[in-house]
């Protein structure tokens, strides 16, 4: 695969402009006398691509909640990756939506415009694109396209993720062609393709291709380097010891909901609303306690999702808690409890 990965990519000729970050917010403990190198990377995608997955890897910690299902992440967060003197600030962002889709399945309004946030504070852009999806595979999402058009000063790089799923490799040569529009491997083929509303064929101003697998770390390394790489003399905007801009109560929130979305079917784990009852951090035991409860519709939904005798929910539990042990580097004791937005029926 390594192989494949430096024969697909080609080398970056344009200048990478450094832009002052633009934050809603001002991070924690911003040290200016700091001086290293920094990187602010929006990683962009459809739902499902493997955003969260790929970024989570790159860190090395499972910041980003991700699920097998669509809109795990629904705002944008930071994850924080050091390297000696280089500090690489990814910014998460929910898969693109139109307002309309937004709508039709009551996703929170957060969705809508966090890309376009991610963008204004980015100094370079990765788009993840799933390949295994052999119906979308040959084309980028328009909203995609719309987007990087929108900010066609900031470079940007195309990552072909889940390449895992692929029994034979030779139609990645057609995927790049067609994604790039024939920039690499191949002759130019159209931009747009005007009977498909939702894709086009692609975008001819990526700088680099990356060949990944986000969830068994093929090819990732290759992307930490490349941004390494890209990284200019800033002060740091967090320091070494953060690693996201997620207050621990919403990282708990995100990593239960995740693993409702990971273990339920179909619409049931969407209609699910988790709350953080109780948190404590007890620094003298080195250890986190929190409450959390998960609100179902009916009472007839506590039942299904907690499971015959409640093993389900218990099985959630203890992945949420191994989740969590892994990310706070120290012991979880979390409760679970459903309870019923209606009285019993
Ligand atoms: N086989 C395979 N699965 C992957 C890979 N990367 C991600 N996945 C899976 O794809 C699913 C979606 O991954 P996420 O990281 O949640 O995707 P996302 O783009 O952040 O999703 P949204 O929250 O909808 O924006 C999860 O089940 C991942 O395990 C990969 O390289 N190979």
């Amino acid at each position: 695969m390594s192989t494949l990965v430096s024969l697909l990519r080609f080398s970056y000729s344009k200048t990478h402009f450094l832009r002052v970050a633009f934050y809603s917010s001002q991070p924690k403990q911003a040290n200016k006398k700091n001086l290293g190198k920094v990187v602010h990377v929006a990683i962009i995608g459809a739902p499902n691509s493997g955003k969260s997955t790929l970024i989570n890897n790159i860190v090395e910690r499972k910041i980003c909640a991700a699920s097998n299902k669509v809109h795990t992440t629904t705002k944008m967060a930071r994850a924080m990756y050091f390297h000696n003197d280089t500090q690489i600030i990814f910014l998460d962002t929910p898969g693109v939506v139109t307002e309309k889709e937004q709508k039709k399945y009551k996703l929170p309004e957060s969705i809508i415009g966090a890309c376009h946030k991610s963008l204004r504070c980015a100094d370079v852009v990765g788009v993840v694109h799933d390949v295994s999806n052999r119906y979308t595979r040959d084309s980028l999402h328009i909203d995609v396209v719309s987007l990087l058009e929108s900010v066609e000063d900031i470079p940007s790089f195309l990552i072909l993720n889940k390449v895992d799923k692929l029994k034979t490799k030779t139609q990645l040569l057609t995927v790049i062609r067609n994604l790039t529009n024939g920039l690499i491997a191949g002759n130019p083929v159209p931009g747009v393709d005007p009977e498909k509303k939702k894709f086009c064929r692609g975008y001819s101003k990526f700088s680099d291709v990356f060949l990944v697998s986000a969830l068994k770390g093929d090819g990732v390394s290759d992307i930490r380097e490349y941004l390494i790489s890209n990284a200019k003399p800033a002060a740091f905007h967090y320091s070494p010891t953060e690693w996201t801009d997620q207050r621990p109560e919403a990282l708990i929130v995100e990593a239960v909901r995740a693993k409702f979305l990971d273990f339920l079917s179909q619409e049931i784990p969407y209609n699910i609303k988790v709350d953080l009852e109780y948190y404590e951090e007890n620094e003298e035991q080195n250890k986190i306690t929190c409450f959390v409860t998960a609100e179902c519709p009916t009472e007839r939904l506590v039942k299904l999702v907690g499971g015959a005798g409640g093993g389900r929910l218990q099985q959630i539990t203890s992945h949420v808690r191994a989740d969590l042990t892994e990310l706070f580097k120290k012991p979880v004791a979390i409760d679970i409890r459903l309870k019923s937005k209606t009285k019993p029926e």
